[in-house]
């Protein structure tokens, strides 16, 4: 045995998995395995929580099986359902699963409870100890209370310490060594990663080629905007007191002209046009239309005199200066991703070439001696498939502010991956691979990654998604005269499964976030995350930056007891019920591309054992 004992712990609980009751049994079997006496020995997998499940036989039976094939826990230990009322099924759950008995584990069980119970209901419980016949696993059942569950396996547990070299022996433990983390945990080392990196490098652009690039600096507007009192409307400038009435029109302004206009006698009006200066003495614009031609003249000038039909306050249709924009203002923060509104307001200050954040440069690659190039015609050679995932994935990166490598296909040869890798370490901020990352024996890219750097995690507990892989990578000068690396300097490294839709949602769920952080300056990055707050255990567990929204669900979606699930939908208002609908793209094998096809969210979909019914509300990332 190499380590500690990978524990995976399973409430069997119709109340604790409709939400009635708390989950106690399964927080006190946590704290006594994570107890100083016993962490050394044993490692709970899954984060701070137990897994529950209804008592449900063959929910009860999925549950542990699929945990059991993951290879990510060398005990399974559930508490509840041992009892003898119908609805205790765990021990007929787990027949199916178990080979040889331990029936001195269940004898010593069955001991401390006669002499710590004052009542002899213990003599109908129905604890299992037992291995799985098709996996180096150790099953525990345990009775459901919290007391019971805890006096029952504290006394075992010196039994598990010394059965381990028994099972890991037999069918050797073949498992991931990474362990399956949680989607929070996942989230919170991506953000430790990306907020320990330096600023990013600035450069100035065109304007003309600034939308979408990340300012690098706040902009402050100089001068007022508009620099004069401008009209709101084509009218008559007036004096506001001077009232209703028929007045003498004594000049004629139109926007653009250049001429200081005289000032405004009360008892006169000044024809103007939207947008013009307002002739000093002059407090409001009357619109045309609210006044009649009392004199027209010739009729080739202005009208020589009007009526003003209403009396209007000083102010009305005139745009004071620095109404829109004050002079000494803040109007563009660093960190603000340009959008043509910016654009324009850059315009407006005459900032022709803004300072910009250089964009991360993206080294991108896709292994598999599968993988032929997507413009390969005709009929592949037998095992050949095109490469979809390099294609679609730099057409999503087409999308961000980001600058692409693109290293082509690398066959699974370790000196073919691990050339490529290097090479993408020293030329890249962030290093995108697909592939590889699984349990084959041609997934090389964890352990090459591991040698170059550290993995901060090798699966998540994600449907589609598990062996996503996240590393920080030494970032290696390109060449032997370069510039050694800034201190902290870091090359991100995300090696999605090979999956098409696993690649592109983890893609969404990880990548995108991280690309949008490392583009930031670095007082915008630490703002952001600080904002996002994962540290704080009941805050959400995504990456900052996604767009959430609320949705109810068009139909019933079975539930993963063992993984939540970022389920491909589309979104439908509603206006019925002032809701968007999510409807299922259908199939959501993580093959099956077309299940990510006009999907225009994923929703997340809770590790349970029941479905969520048809109206049910759920979060969902917009795409
Ligand atoms: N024994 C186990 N096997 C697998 C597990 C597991 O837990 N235990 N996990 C499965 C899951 S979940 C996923 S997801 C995949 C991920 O595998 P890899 O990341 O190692 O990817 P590959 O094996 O290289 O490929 C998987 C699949 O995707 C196709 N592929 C790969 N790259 C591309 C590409 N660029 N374009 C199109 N299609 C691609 C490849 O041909 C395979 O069909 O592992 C499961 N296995
Ligand atoms: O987790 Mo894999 O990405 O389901 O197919």
């Amino acid at each position: 045995m190499t380590d500690r004992l990978r524990v995976g712990i399973v409430t069997v609980s119709d109340s604790v998995s409709q939400g009635k009751s708390r989950d106690a049994t399964g927080a006190g079997l946590i704290a006594l395995l994570c107890s100083e006496t016993w962490s050394e020995s044993f490692c709970v997998v899954g984060g701070h929580e137990a897994h529950v499940v209804c008592d449900d036989e063959e929910a009860i039976g999925g549950l542990v099986e699929d945990m059991m094939a993951d290879g990510s826990v060398d005990v399974v230990v559930t508490a509840g359902g041992t009892g003898p009322s119908p609805r205790d099924v765990t021990p007929e759950a787990l027949a199916p699963l178990l080979g040889k008995r331990f029936p001195g584990i269940v004898a010593l069980m069955h001991m401390i409870s006669a002499e710590k119970s004052p009542s002899p209901f213990w003599s109908l419980s129905r604890p299992v100890a037992a291995l799985a016949a098709r996996y180096p696993v150790l099953v525990i059942a345990l009775p459901g209370s919290p007391k019971g569950a805890i006096e029952c396996l504290e006394p075992v547990l010196p039994s598990l310490v010394i059965s381990d070299p028994c099972f890991a022996a037999g069918p050797s433990r073949r498992g991931s060594k990474y362990p399956m983390i949680p989607l929070a945990e996942a989230t919170k080392a991506v953000l430790d990663a990306v907020a320990g990196l330096p600023s990013p490098d600035t450069i100035t652009v065109a304007l003309e080629a600034a939308v979408g690039r990340v300012l690098a600096e706040d902009v402050v507007a100089h001068a007022d905007f508009p620099p004069f009192p401008a009209s709101m409307k084509d009218g008559y400038a007036v004096v506001a007191a001077d009232g209703a009435g028929t007045y003498p029109v004594v000049d004629d302004v139109v926007a653009g002209a250049n001429e200081a206009p005289p000032s405004l006698q009360p008892g006169s009006v000044v024809r103007i046009t939207t947008g013009a200066p307002l002739p000093p003495g002059a407090d409001a614009v009357v619109m045309v239309e609210r006044t009649e031609v009392a004199d027209a003249g010739s009729g080739d000038g202005p009208e020589l005199a009007v009526t003003i039909l209403d009396s209007v306050q000083a102010g009305a249709d005139v745009r004071p200066p620095g109404c829109d924009i004050a002079a000494g203002t803040t109007v563009l923060a660093a960190g603000t991703v340009l959008t043509p509104a910016d654009i324009g307001l850059l315009a407006t200050l005459g900032v022709v070439a803004p300072r910009v954040v250089r964009a991360p440069r993206v080294v991108l690659l896709s292994t598999g001696t599968e993988l032929v190039e997507a413009g390969t015609e005709g009929e592949l050679p037998r095992g050949r498939i095109r490469d979809s995932n390099r294609p679609m994935l730099a057409a999503r990166l087409a999308a961000l502010p980001v600058e692409v490598v693109d290293l082509g296909i690398v066959a699974d040869d370790e000196a073919a991956v691990a050339a490529a890798l290097a090479h993408a370490a020293a030329h890249g901020d962030l290093v995108l691979t697909s592939g590889g990352v699984s349990m084959g024996q041609k997934d090389l890219v964890k352990p090459l990654l591991a040698t170059m750097g550290s993995i901060h995690f090798g699966r998540v507990c994600l449907k589609p998604g598990k062996p996503t892989t996240f590393a920080t990578l030494a970032r290696t000068p390109a060449s032997a005269d370069a510039a050694p690396p800034a201190p902290g300097d870091a090359v991100l490294a995300f090696a999605l499964p090979g999956n098409p839709v696993s690649a592109l949602v983890t893609f969404e769920l990880f990548v995108a976030p991280a690309l949008a952080l490392l583009a930031l300056p670095l007082a915008t990055r630490t703002a952001a995350i600080a904002a996002a707050g994962v540290r704080d255990p009941s805050a959400p567990a995504l990456m900052p930056g996604l767009a959430l929204a609320g949705a109810v669900l068009g139909h019933a979606i079975a539930c993963d007891p063992a993984r939540p699930e970022f389920h491909r939908v589309v979104l439908q208002w509603s206006a019925r019920e002032s809701a968007f609908v999510a409807n299922s793209t259908g199939v959501q094998r993580s093959s099956r591309l077309a299940s990510a096809s006009g999907a225009s969210a994923l929703a997340f979909i809770p590790q349970q054992s029941e479905p969520l019914a048809k109206g049910a509300a759920v979060d969902v990332v917009l795409l």
